[in-house]
């Protein structure tokens, strides 16, 4: 079974993954997972700690001669900014109490996470709750990501809401969408881009913060990954799952989603079509988002993720100090006005690694040549 793990702090000295269950004699480039890396750091509306990184993935386990070995795969990625945050990370007693952070952020995880874990010091939820552990399911989704290239699945995104400013179609040519990256805002229509930017830009000015919705797309997934047979194998429900837990996704949609629960059945469910010259099924629209009866169903995986506005803002919002119980602002730690963007590249990342594990639940084994086989077989029934 695969299996991603991560760990590490946002101001530590390094994020870990691990990668548990990679087939052995698949071909890893490192460069292109730095190349992912560096889409995750983009994108207008970042702050000032993305000029600080720039993330690099250093194995140290399970790659030999840029070669899985079956065995797990372990990497790290360095924090650049732990030489500026030493005294914060090793704090003595007196430093820890004098440099502690007690107004707690509405929207993030600062509260709950005092409470639960009993701490004095929103540091100790900060850490760990951050987004900088994104950078770890990147580096490990893009690993995923070069071994489903072997079996014709890829996996794109683009930025379709900024705050206020949607497209006003849907966005299904992936040769459009693969146009993304070249924009600051991974939008790939131009006057909306500009919008957007704006839209980014007034609210940094306000002290003040902008969500969005992103679609991933991923091509060339076969018919019958995840099943209907139990409810925890449904593709639908996990994919919805693993996109979730991306910090700040509010929303999870697949194909048509919400709209759908509000159309006629006749406009929503995709006509079922034969072609006697190639022996296959078709669909000429692709409301579903390519999942019926959570299996894939040989279209394409359409889902968009909707973020929330990022919780620190420069203008703070009320809350209350956790020692003294006062009512203040909230604290403010150097924070991003908008990072719909780069969640898109972390969304991709973790939707290719579900369909990775789902893939090798289906064709799986121990190696390169096995799964091959398998793939091959089944794709030519
Ligand atoms: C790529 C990315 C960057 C983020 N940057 C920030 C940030 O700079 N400041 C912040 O307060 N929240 C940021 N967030 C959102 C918080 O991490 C998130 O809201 C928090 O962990 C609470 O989790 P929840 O929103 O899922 O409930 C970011 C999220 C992502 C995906
Ligand atoms: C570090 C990253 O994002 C961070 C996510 C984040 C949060 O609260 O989630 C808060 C900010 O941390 P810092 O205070 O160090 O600037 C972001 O920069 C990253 O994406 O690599």
């Amino acid at each position: 079974m695969l299996r991603v793990m991560t760990a590490g702090e946002s101001h530590g000295k390094c994020l870990i993954g691990i990668i548990e269950g990679c087939p052995a004699n698949f071909e890893i480039n490192i460069e292109e997972v730095n190349k992912d890396l560096a889409r995750r750091q983009r994108g207008y509306g970042r702050g000032g700690r993305m000029q600080i990184e720039t993330d690099r993935i250093e194995i140290l386990s399970g790659v030999r001669g840029g070669l899985t070995l079956g065995s797990p795969i372990s990497f790290m990625i360095v924090n650049k900014d732990y030489e500026n945050w030493e005294q914060f990370m090793n704090p003595t007693e007196v430093d820890r109490v004098e440099r502690s952070v007690t107004k707690a952020r509405p929207g993030h995880a600062d509260l709950s996470g005092v409470i639960k874990y009993d701490f004095d010091d929103v540091r100790n939820v900060l850490e760990r709750s951050s987004a900088r552990e994104t950078a770890v399911r990147v580096a490990a989704g893009s690993i995923l990501k070069q071994i489903m290239s072997n079996f014709n699945i890829e996996v794109y995104s683009h930025v379709s809401a900024i705050g206020s400013v949607k497209l006003d179609e849907k966005v299904t040519d992936i040769n459009e969408i693969k146009k993304a990256d070249s924009s600051e805002v991974r939008c790939i229509i131009k006057d909306k881009e500009a919008l957007m930017i704006e839209e980014i830009r007034k609210a940094k000015e306000q002290g003040d913060s902008v969500g969005g919705i992103f679609d991933i797309h991923v091509t060339g997934v076969p018919v019958g990954l995840g099943s209907y047979v139990q409810w925890d194998r449904k593709l639908d429900a996990k994919l919805s799952y693993a996109l979730m837990s991306i910090q700040a996704i509010k929303g999870v949609e697949i194909g048509w989603g919400f709209e759908s629960a509000v159309t006629s059945g006749s406009l929503v469910h995709d006509e079922i079509y034969y072609d006697e010259q190639n022996k296959n099924y078709y669909r000429t629209t692709n409301n579903a988002g390519g999942i019926e009866g959570g299996m894939s169903n040989g279209e394409n995986i359409v889902v968009r993720c909707g973020m929330k506005p990022i919780p620190t803002l420069y203008q703070p919002l009320k809350t209350v100090d956790i020692i003294t119980k006062e009512t203040v602002s909230a604290s403010i730690e150097r924070s991003d006005t908008c990072a719909v963007p780069a969640a898109s590249v972390v969304g991709e990342m973790v939707a290719i690694t579900v369909i990775a594990e789902e893939f090798l639940k289906k064709f799986g084994g121990d190696n390169k040549r096995e799964i091959e086989k398998r793939w091959k077989d089944y794709i030519l029934i």
